[in-house]
């Protein structure tokens, strides 16, 4: 199957990045690769750019797109909280700037025998790093009904997450639940029929709740914030796409906790407050996509941009 996957508040976050043409970048969510070739596009002869991505797919797909640019590129199939380390085993300290752009691409959503979509039947996987042993089978089918409930609640933001929970446990007890169809009827089952009408599709949430939980995005982009700051160099920027409330958060946060000043008095003979700034947020309130783009690609709509910068000077 083609690799399709349109490029979110692409221009936006290309501007942002403010591209220095022997610069070197980390696209940590290299996907389809429509973001990492704009940069390509914009580096001079001595630029250069590092993509990631968890999922052997993108990998191709990206390798593909992007051969004519040679070794201006380097493709790695990693864990973006990996970074660090990926850098290090190719001789790289500190960079100009990185992108993360959160969460699925088309291509993941529509290709059903990956598992991530409710609008076609087939094995309930969901698996972004296919190395990864546990599925999203193991945990509709393992987890318990508190749990399960919790994900639901905490990760989809789901108003019937109690019912959901109890009719899964309810309805493996006949037999394993190893489809994205059979949960998709489980979930529908779950909510009265009134609220399916709004809110798109009454299996959404619990469809992003369990592939949140399955693939750790929260604590792996949370783990990944206070890593990704400290590589960049002096006036380097980090530009992060979210695409829903609680990621958003998590970036907001981060960024907030990366600029304000230690508070300590300053007969303190050692920080004991945690905080050192480290940088500037550039964007007070996130970037949205245009009307235009939001008419154009619907999965552009919950899209947020967040800019940091790196300071000059560590604590100013
Ligand atoms: C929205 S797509 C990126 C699309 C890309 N910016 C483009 O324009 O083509 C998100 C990609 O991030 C990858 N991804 C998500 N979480 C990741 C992680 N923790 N580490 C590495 N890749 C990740 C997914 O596998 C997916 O391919």
């Amino acid at each position: 199957m083609e690799f399709k996957h349109r490029s979110v508040l692409l221009e936006e976050t290309i501007e942002g990045l403010q591209i220095r043409k022997d610069g070197i970048y980390v696209d940590g969510t290299l996907g389809g690769g429509g973001h990492t070739l704009e940069i390509c596009k914009r580096l001079g002869e001595k630029g250069s750019i590092v993509g990631i991505d968890q999922d052997q797919a993108a990998v191709r797909a990206a390798s593909i797109r992007l051969k004519d640019f040679g070794e201006k590129v380097t493709i790695v199939w990693s864990n973006y909280c990996d970074m660090k380390f990926v850098l290090q085993q190719l001789q790289i300290d500190k960079v100009d700037g990185i992108i993360l752009d959160l969460g699925v691409s088309s291509y993941q959503l529509d290709t059903a025998e990956r598992g991530f979509s409710y609008r076609e039947d087939a094995p309930l996987d969901m698996r972004m790093d296919t190395r990864q042993e546990k599925t999203a089978r193991d945990i509709v089918n393992g987890y318990s009904e508190t749990e399960l409930f919790r994900v639901i609640r905490d990760y989809g933001e789901e108003k019937f997450a109690r019912n959901i929970a109890k009719n899964i446990v309810e309805r493996r007890e006949k037999a394993p639940i190893c489809t994205t169809g059979e949960l998709t009827d489980i979930i529908r089952s779950s909510i009265p029929m009134k609220f399916q009408k709004k809110g798109g599709h009454p299996a959404k949430r619990t469809f992003q709740a369990i592939r949140i939980e399955l693939n750790k995005e929260l604590e792996v982009l949370r783990e990944s914030l206070d890593d990704m700051i400290e590589l960049l160099n002096p006036g380097g920027r980090l530009c992060i796409i979210t695409f829903h409330s609680l990621e958003d958060r998590i970036v907001k946060n981060a960024f907030r906790k990366n600029e304000d000043p230690c508070i300590c008095p300053p007969d303190f003979p050692v920080c004991v407050c945690g905080r050192t700034s480290r940088g500037k947020v550039i964007t007070r309130k996130p970037i949205l996509p245009s009307s235009e783009e939001m008419e154009e690609n619907s999965r552009s709509k919950s899209a947020k941009l967040r800019i940091f910068q790196k300071g000059f000077a560590e604590g100013a």
